[in-house]
């Protein structure tokens, strides 16, 4: 049988460095960064406020010039240190935060608006296909100060989709809208591109956003993407500690490496070793201390488990309680756990480890 060959890069962003002018010298903030989409992909970058994500996709639209690496799209070289083809040169299109609608202009008007270089049956049809796929065939002839915050950004979806960019990129598209919208517009918006075949690049810090959306995932820290990998990995296989913390829930405990028995021992009892997992054993002893990521998933609650733990914090989050708890020792960890289980606070409940598989780093220093 043939190994599946991995997919040719559509958008290559190759070794990018970005920066700043300030009066004589530039402040860098992107340094040396790299990914690929295949055609089609909706990849996302996503980090901590600062760390360079809207910088990336300056870059990438045409605002911002490279220092050095280069930008290829479709086979076209975009940017490259001392070269920037013009934004409206690119086929790229934008979604920014804040909708940027042209207030005077109707639903319809505001998504036939790049469509110009079109006739008028061609135009029609195409804005009458994005209303219908977003939703708001009955609202053409309303103006955007008369929508909800959803609607608008729909809206702008539409218009941004109109003239069949190479490349969307979506600026926190969904930052000025409530929780429970944001993931519902996320789930819809990537139904729309993989309808259209549109290949896109989120930028976000949400990482529930990020998931909703995309099929891989940067996550960027100071400038740089730590690692780009499925929202799977990322939580499973963290590459390291920043990655780790920043995705979803969870605490580092102290561990003990049992290499001959292939278990990692904590407070709370053994874990196996996963397969490829890299622990480097320095001493003759065959073990290794080491700090293990418990995810809240990792610790179940069971009241027949004689290990017990006092709950010092709780958080209610409709079908389940993240709950804060220490143990004898007093290392803290976190649990979710159904939210028909309501204790009090300073209560003490059965656990038990639920993990199939552990990840480990090396004690920090
Ligand atoms: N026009 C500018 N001039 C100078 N420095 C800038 C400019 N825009 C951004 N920066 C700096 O570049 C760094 C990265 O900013 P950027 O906006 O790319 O981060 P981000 O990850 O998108 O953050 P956020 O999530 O808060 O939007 C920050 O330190 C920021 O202060």
């Amino acid at each position: 049988m043939k190994a599946a060959l991995p997919s040719p890069a559509y958008l290559s962003v190759d070794a990018i460095r970005v920066g700043y002018r300030q009066s004589r010298n530039v402040h860098e903030v992107v340094h040396g960064l790299s990914f690929s989409l295949a055609r089609g992909e909706i990849g996302c970058l996503l980090g901590p406020s600062g760390c360079g994500k809207t910088t990336v996709l300056r870059a990438i639209a045409g605002f911002e010039s490279l220092l050095d690496g280069c930008i290829v799209l479709g086979g076209r070289e975009l940017s490259q240190a001392g070269t920037t083809a013009p934004p409206e040169t690119r086929q790229v299109g934008v979604v920014f935060q804040d909708y940027a609608l042209f207030p005077h202009l109707s639903v319809w008007d505001n998504i036939g608006f790049g469509l110009r270089k079109l006739n008028a049956t061609e135009r029609k049809a195409r804005v009458d296909t994005l209303l219908a796929l977003v939703g708001l065939s009955s609202h053409a002839r309303q103006y955007p100060h008369e929508l909800s915050g959803g609607q608008q950004q729909r809206v702008a979806l539409a218009r941004a989709l109109a003239p069949q960019p190479d490349l969307l990129l979506l600026d926190e598209p969904f930052s000025n809208l409530d929780v429970d919208l944001r993931e519902r517009l996320a789930l819809e918006v990537r139904d729309i591109l993989k309808e259209l075949g549109t290949t896109a690049i989120l930028v976000t810090h949400d990482q529930h956003e990020a998931f909703a959306i995309a099929d891989s995932i940067g996550v960027m820290h100071n400038g740089v993407i730590v690692q780009w990998d499925s929202a799977y990995n990322l939580y499973h296989r963290p590459a390291d500690r920043f990655v780790a913390d920043f995705i979803g829930q969870g605490v580092f405990t102290p561990g003990v490496v049992d290499l001959p028995r292939q278990l990692v021992n904590i407070e709370l009892g053994s874990l196996p070793l996963c397969q490829g997992v890299d622990v480097c054993i320095t001493n003759d002893r065959d073990e290794q201390q080491v700090d293990v990521l418990l995810r809240a998933d990792d610790v179940i609650h069971d009241d027949e488990s004689p290990l017990q733990a006092e709950v010092v914090r709780k958080a209610f989050r409709g079908a389940e309680f993240l709950y804060t708890l220490k143990l004898p020792s007093g290392q803290q960890l976190l649990a979710l756990v159904p939210s028909h289980h309501d204790h009090a606070i300073g209560e003490k409940i059965g656990i038990k480890l639920s993990a199939d598989h552990v990840v480990t780093f090396p004690v920090e220093q």
